[in-house]
């Protein structure tokens, strides 16, 4: 009899255990994905390990034909890589995926939400606006701003599995009906010529093969007179080509989120101008004073390892798709990359840039995107 109630205390034990470390520590950010229901976004289960091998054979090219740029085959390739990480994204680091400096005092939450409203106000959203969120992902940050600006925001992904996360989120936070969510491609948007009272992108441009393509397309659904930002990813002065291990620092940030190619700080004004832009402001947001971006990243680390604990003892026993473990350990090598590049202060992914349409600007800039 004995022997049976320790061997029931035990297996209690054991439940209980597991279910503290799959489901109370499991979701390490926000509760609403939890691991046990980790999928491949728009990718059925059994076809996630191939998916992953079709996403990590874009960088066995050689570089100079990765780096080709192609307008067709990337956007797919990032549509891809989305519904692989979506999922994993929104377990580990909550519903807005970007990073933002650290600021003394406040939570993760706290100082994401104070760069997100950043952009809000740098573009001069106010409650009669119809503002463009270019590359919106599940939501976050168009959330934060219709909240904070009382816009109305419109958000465009290329990822479908998305689309319907975002607007789960958004009938969930009772903001339905003043944010919309669109699939489509930024690069050839669904929208109206000048039709939007201000737009703001963040970290998300950074997949466009070509910067012009998507600042031109920004461009022309602006009203004249209305501002774009742009929080950009991008090598910094302090990179230098000839230097093996910055080279191998950037390569592994573009392999691990879907990149065709970093750009350098200085491309993106001369790009803006080119499409007609007025450049009103331009500043690194990851440069001193403020607090550093990746001690958040770095931080994680032990959250990462019970996280490939939970991800592989759950695809072993069924219940989380395997390629997710495959994918989980991309994503564990690019967070290494990621602080790496922050660290030795050679990449920011939070380079702004303040634009405005001229007032006397014609419709769009066709002929510039060329
Ligand atoms: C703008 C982009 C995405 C930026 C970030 C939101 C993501 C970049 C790297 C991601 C992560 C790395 C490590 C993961 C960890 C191993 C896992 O256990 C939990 C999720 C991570 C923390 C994940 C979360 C999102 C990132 C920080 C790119 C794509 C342009
Ligand atoms: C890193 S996420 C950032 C999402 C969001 N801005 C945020 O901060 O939470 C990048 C987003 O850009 C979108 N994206 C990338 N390429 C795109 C394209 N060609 N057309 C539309 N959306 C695209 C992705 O689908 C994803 O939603």
């Amino acid at each position: 009899m004995d022997s049976v109630a320790a061997l029931f205390c035990t297996g209690a034990l054991l439940a209980g255990g597991l279910y503290w470390f799959v489901c109370v520590l499991g979701p390490a950010e926000q509760k609403g994905k939890s691991a046990t229901s980790l999928s491949g976004g728009s990718i059925s289960s059994e076809k996630i390990g191939d998916k992953f091998k079709q996403y990590w054979s874009f960088f066995l090219r050689p570089p100079s034909e990765i780096r080709a740029k192609d307008k067709d085959t990337v956007p797919d390739f990032v549509d891809t890589f989305y519904n692989l990480v979506t999922d994993i994204y929104e377990w580990g680091w909550g519903q807005s995926f970007h990073f933002s400096p650290s600021v003394p005092g406040h939570s993760h939450a706290s100082a994401t939400r104070l760069h997100e409203v950043r952009a809000s106000d740098l573009i001069s959203a106010t409650p009669d606006h119809r503002i463009l969120d270019v590359g919106c992902g599940v939501g976050g940050p168009m959330r934060a701003i219709a909240s904070h600006s009382r816009s109305r925001v419109v958000g465009i992904t290329i990822n479908e599995y998305q689309v319907g996360r975002a607007r789960a989120h958004n009938r969930k936070a009772g903001l339905d009906s003043t944010c919309d969510v669109v699939c489509g491609n930024f690069l050839e948007m669904p929208f109206e010529d000048n039709s939007f009272d201000g737009a703001y992108s963040i970290e998300a441009t950074c997949h466009a093969p070509r910067l012009e393509d998507v600042y031109a397309e920004v461009f022309r659904v602006l009203k004249p007179g209305a501002k774009f930002v742009s929080y950009e990813w991008i090598t910094t002065d302090k990179y230098r080509a000839s230097d093996e291990e910055h080279v191998a620092v950037i390569r592994g940030i573009e392999q691990g989120n879907a990149l065709p190619g970093l750009r350098s700080y200085a491309d993106i004004a001369t790009v803006a101008r080119a499409v007609g832009f007025e450049v009103l402001e331009e500043e690194d947001l990851a440069a001193p004073p403020a607090g550093p971006w990746w001690t958040r990243l770095k931080m994680g680390r032990i959250a990462y390892w019970r996280n490939h604990v939970v991800i592989t003892v759950l695809a072993a026993i069924g219940i989380a798709p395997k390629g997710t473990v495959e994918v989980h350990e991309m994503l564990f090598r690019t967070a290494d990359f990621l602080t790496r590049g922050g660290q030795s202060g050679i990449f920011s992914p939070m380079h702004m840039i303040l634009l405005r349409k001229p007032s006397n600007a014609a419709s769009a800039s066709a002929s510039a995107a060329k």
